[in-house]
């Protein structure tokens, strides 16, 4: 039987309180067996209808229905990594999913790729960006995780020319608070001769670096998790890197929190092969992301842009890379909000692929549930 509030003596002490809570932990863990049974029985049946575990659009539905029924004091914010543990445990007794992101271990991506499908997975880092889109490409790994924008630095260039070029797409997005720490083995800023971590992070904290090492050289390393991975092995280097990383290895944080932006974020993409995984079906909160081109003449954008207001279709994000045909021109990134299910997002796409000289649909996704 399930304790009740009502069960709670008026004056208990912490012995009573923590009995109390070691009961609660045990119902709940028969409740978690019960659903990794159910979570197990699911995995038969998809497994002789020969369909995918993983359903981007479903774990949506999980959390969102549960944030909307909480009463607390849970606070609502930790109903979405709660859940995602659970469901990454019951999803791993279905099949293993296997993960490649943009390592060492302690890198941003990693952080990105264990908030997202939680902690029962298998871990593939990878070298580069490009090697994460190589190996998810060639099905040794299920999923790949990249680093696609940065709320300080702008777009992440490699991601989105490889969302050009490679036979993938996008099932999901999630985003992270990116907080830099400068790290060293040492405990002082003394005798510094080089800060090492991936440009992106080298730009973020630009302006520390200028006000407080203003003359030590600033040396670009593949990811920050390599930075902090050089900087243990020579005191004379630091490194810019996450809390993980500091404690994976063993440097001292000389200073949290350098980043110029407090806010400082990153968005990540999930992508995916899509012989080894169909677009996930509508959660009711999705994004829908392309990339197009159109000929180089007067009112070719606005003419592009025109079905997406005809069918009242909002555009969350419009990006442009040059497509370097030494011709000024140009390809466009967009998010849309919706799912092509929806008729009015059928109806804007359609029109636009029409008015396009080039159309590639990069996924539709759940919105990140926070
Ligand atoms: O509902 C399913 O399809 C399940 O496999 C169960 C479950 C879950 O644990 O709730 C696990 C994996 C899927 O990604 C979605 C949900």
């Amino acid at each position: 039987m399930l304790l009740a509030m009502a069960d709670l003596p008026p004056t208990a002490d912490l012995n009573t309180l923590r009995t109390l809570i070691d009961r609660v932990d045990r119902e709940l863990l028969a409740l978690l067996n019960r659903r990794a049974s159910l979570a197990q029985a699911v995995g038969e049946l998809k497994k002789k209808e020969g369909s995918v575990v993983f359903r981007p659009e479903r774990e949506a539905q999980v959390i969102d229905g549960l944030k909307a029924v909480n009463t607390g004091p849970l606070m609502t914010e930790s109903v979405a990594p709660i859940w995602r543990e659970i469901m990454s445990a019951c999803r791993a007794l279905e099949t293993p999913t296997r993960v490649a992101y943009l390592g060492p271990a302690g890198t941003f991506s990693e952080l990105a790729a264990l908030g997202y499908f939680g902690n029962s997975i298998v871990r593939i880092p990878c070298v580069s960006i490009d090697e994460v889109f190589r190996t998810t490409s060639a099905g040794a790994a299920d999923f790949g995780v990249v680093p696609v924008e940065n709320s300080t630095e702008g777009v992440v260039a490699r991601s989105l020319d490889l969302f050009l070029t490679e036979p993938l797409f996008i099932i999901g997005e999630t985003s992270l608070f990116v907080r830099h720490n400068l790290l060293r083995k040492h405990n002082t800023l003394q005798g510094i001769e080089a800060v090492c971590a991936h440009p992106q992070a080298l730009a973020q904290c630009h302006g520390w670096l200028s006000n407080h090492l203003p003359n030590v050289e600033r040396r670009p390393v593949a990811s920050n998790a390599e930075g902090a991975r050089l900087a243990a092995e020579d005191s004379r280097l630091a490194a810019i890197a996450s809390d993980r990383a500091a404690s994976e290895y063993g440097l001292h944080v000389l200073s949290p929190g350098i980043q110029d932006d407090p806010h400082n974020r990153t968005r990540f993409a999930i992508v995916t092969h899509p012989t080894r995984h169909p677009q996930p079906k509508s959660s009711g909160h999705d994004c829908t992301s392309l990339v197009v081109s159109v000929t180089n003449r007067p009112g070719a954008v606005h003419d592009m842009l025109v079905p997406l207001k005809q069918h009242d279709v909002s555009m969350t994000r419009f990006e442009s890379r040059p497509a370097r045909s030494g011709q000024w021109e140009y390809y466009f990134y967009i998010d849309l909000q919706g799912h092509p299910d929806d008729a009015k997002v059928a109806a804007a796409l359609k029109e636009l692929r029409a008015v396009c000289a080039f159309f590639k649909l990069l996924g539709t996704y759940p919105i990140d549930v926070h």
